[in-house]
């Protein structure tokens, strides 16, 4: 099954008396298991789109069918749900909860969705362990750097399982050698733990990584690329 599929989605925002069409008939099918990147400059309607496929916001038109989900049909409570089950998030501005640890802030979605303590703690440990992290289980996230905060974001949207992880902009706060060694990270643990990573960015690097690449301009699909890595998966 694609993890994502979207028929004649639309959203406008409202400016004062004026409507601003962001998106505009989006037909896509995101395949599994596979590193796709939405691109496109500025304002074209990535982040507006990543909203919609991770249930943040709701489109004003069309259908979007996540995970089997036709996310319509679910109230504001049951799409929370949701969204904490079913979806990993990272966003560029890493959005670690101050006050916890690294372990604590792997463990917080496992909180929410009412795992047990014995499998939270194997969870994120091996969490931590698989983005490098073992030793910094206790630190805060001021007490890390962007990059190894990245990586606490990459093992908390991995928590639950998800088979499918949104990333807005995931380097764009990070130095390009940094930028780097968390994109590998990610196709890493993409391939790993068998999860659909969809991608908005404009850096080239996220997009050398991508197996598949959906291009936007103006709120409009002009191209979607496939198998960019050759006999990629
Ligand atoms: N909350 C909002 N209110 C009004 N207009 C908005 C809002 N959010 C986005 N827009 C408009 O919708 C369009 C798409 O914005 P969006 O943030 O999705 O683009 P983007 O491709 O993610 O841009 P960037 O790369 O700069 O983050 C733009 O014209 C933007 O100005």
């Amino acid at each position: 099954m694609n993890p994502v599929v979207l028929h004649g989605v639309g959203k406008r925002y409202r400016l004062g008396q004026v409507d601003i069409p962001a998106l505009t008939g989006i037909d896509l099918e995101i395949h599994p298991n596979r590193f796709t990147v939405l691109s496109g400059p500025s304002g074209s309607g990535k982040t507006t789109l990543l909203n919609l496929i991770g249930g943040i916001d709701r489109p004003d038109d069309g259908r979007v069918v996540i995970d089997g989900q036709d996310l319509a049909q679910l109230d504001d409570d049951a799409l929370s749900d949701f969204r904490a089950r079913r979806l990993g998030f990272v966003f560029q501005n890493f959005n670690l909860l101050p006050v916890l640890t690294a372990f604590e802030n792997v463990e917080y979605p496992l909180l929410l969705t009412g795992a047990a303590k014995p499998e939270r703690r194997r969870r994120v440990d091996e969490l931590l362990s698989a983005v490098g992290l073992a030793d910094k289980a206790a630190s805060r996230p001021n007490q890390l750097s962007g990059g190894q905060r990245q990586r606490v974001a990459i093992a908390r949207a991995l928590a639950t399982s998800p088979r499918l992880v949104l990333a807005d902009e995931p380097t764009a706060n990070l130095d390009s050698h940094t930028g780097a060694a968390i994109l590998a990270l990610m196709r890493q643990m993409q391939r790993d733990y068998q999860a659909s990573f969809v991608f908005s960015s404009h850096d080239p690097q996220v997009l050398a990584q991508a197996d598949d690449a959906v291009h936007i301009r103006d709120g409009v699909i002009t191209r979607v690329v496939r198998n960019l890595q050759g006999a990629a998966a």
